[in-house]
């Protein structure tokens, strides 16, 4: 089965089209799970269990794995949340010359789906592309505020540089496993890119810790795919979710040792509030 098959049977199961993003900063990972082998997993393990209601996928970012501990941690992850029946987006950004990735495209026997970068061209997306079941997620036009400084730029054409990568990318799409990335941050070029790919499902991050546009997220990032009973599209949050429990952290209860401990279960509870908040949010406008 495809990787948009998956995910619009998933988005239906769950009646949701949240992303959650595993963004499993070490600084940030609870004191309590500090004795674990791997914390990273231990985190992500009870955020899955938290969450998993509520996901219709999950965004690992390897920048927050790429280390001898973090490779396993990660394998770990993906596996259990594949348990949870959620498919698995890897947010690598990746993209070079042919040789090179071929190899990055191996990791697609792991994972259901991966980010590329366009910026080197069609031939360094064409591994991945190839890939007819995983989802290609292409960056388009991105949520940091420099998104615009080359994305933006205006071509011979008119046209700015987004667009081009979207129609592009349309190009690309010959196993209709291309998805783009457009971030919330950026409401007119979401719609705008809308209208030139009207079949292409976004990932659109930026909503939460970002401050993104959720009605525009949900309005032009889904799209109508033959055979699928659901519009689909992925809204992505990673920290206004896995961190949600900073909040409540705080509030601590007395330990064993007489000490002051957090209360995990809650901390791990304010994750699942926090995802079945967004899941409600963007349904209203779906
Ligand atoms: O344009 C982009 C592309 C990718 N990202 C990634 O999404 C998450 C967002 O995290 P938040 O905590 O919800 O802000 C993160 O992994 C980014 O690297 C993006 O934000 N914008």
């Amino acid at each position: 089965m495809s990787f948009f098959d998956d995910l619009s049977a998933r988005i239906d199961d769950a009646d949701s089209v949240v992303s959650v993003g595993l963004d499993a900063d070490p600084d940030r990972i609870p004191e309590f799970l500090d004795d674990h082998d791997l914390p990273r997993w231990a985190f992500n393990r009870r955020i899955i269990d938290a969450t998993h209601e509520h996901a219709a996928c999950y965004k690992p970012n390897a920048a927050f794995y790429e280390d001898a501990d973090g490779w396993r941690a990660l394998r770990e992850t993906v596996a259990y949340a594949h348990g949870k029946g959620v498919p698995v987006l890897l947010d690598a950004k990746r993209g070079d010359i042919g040789n090179t990735a071929r190899q990055y495209a191996q990791v697609l026997d792991e994972v259901d789906a991966i980010t590329v970068n366009p910026y080197m061209g069609g031939d360094s997306l064409q591994p991945f592309l190839a890939e007819a079941d995983a989802g290609v997620f292409v960056l388009c036009r991105t949520s940091n505020p420099g998104g615009a400084d080359l994305q933006d730029l205006e071509l011979d054409s008119g046209e700015p540089l987004y667009e081009r990568v979207a129609a592009l990318a349309d190009t690309w799409n010959e196993h209709g496993n291309v998805g783009l990335v457009v971030g919330a941050t950026a409401p007119e070029e979401l719609e705008e890119i809308r209208e030139t790919v009207p079949d292409i499902p976004f990932l659109v991050p930026g909503v939460g810790a970002q401050g993104g546009d959720a009605e525009a997220a949900v309005e032009h990032g889904l799209a109508a795919r033959e055979g699928a009973s659901v519009d689909v599209g992925l809204v992505n949050s990673s920290r206004g979710i896995i961190f949600a429990g900073e909040e409540v952290g705080r509030n601590t209860v007395s330990g064993a040792s007489g000490g002051r401990a957090p209360d995990e279960d809650a901390y791990f509870a304010a994750a699942g509030d926090a995802a079945a908040r967004l899941k409600k949010r963007l349904n209203q406008y779906r």
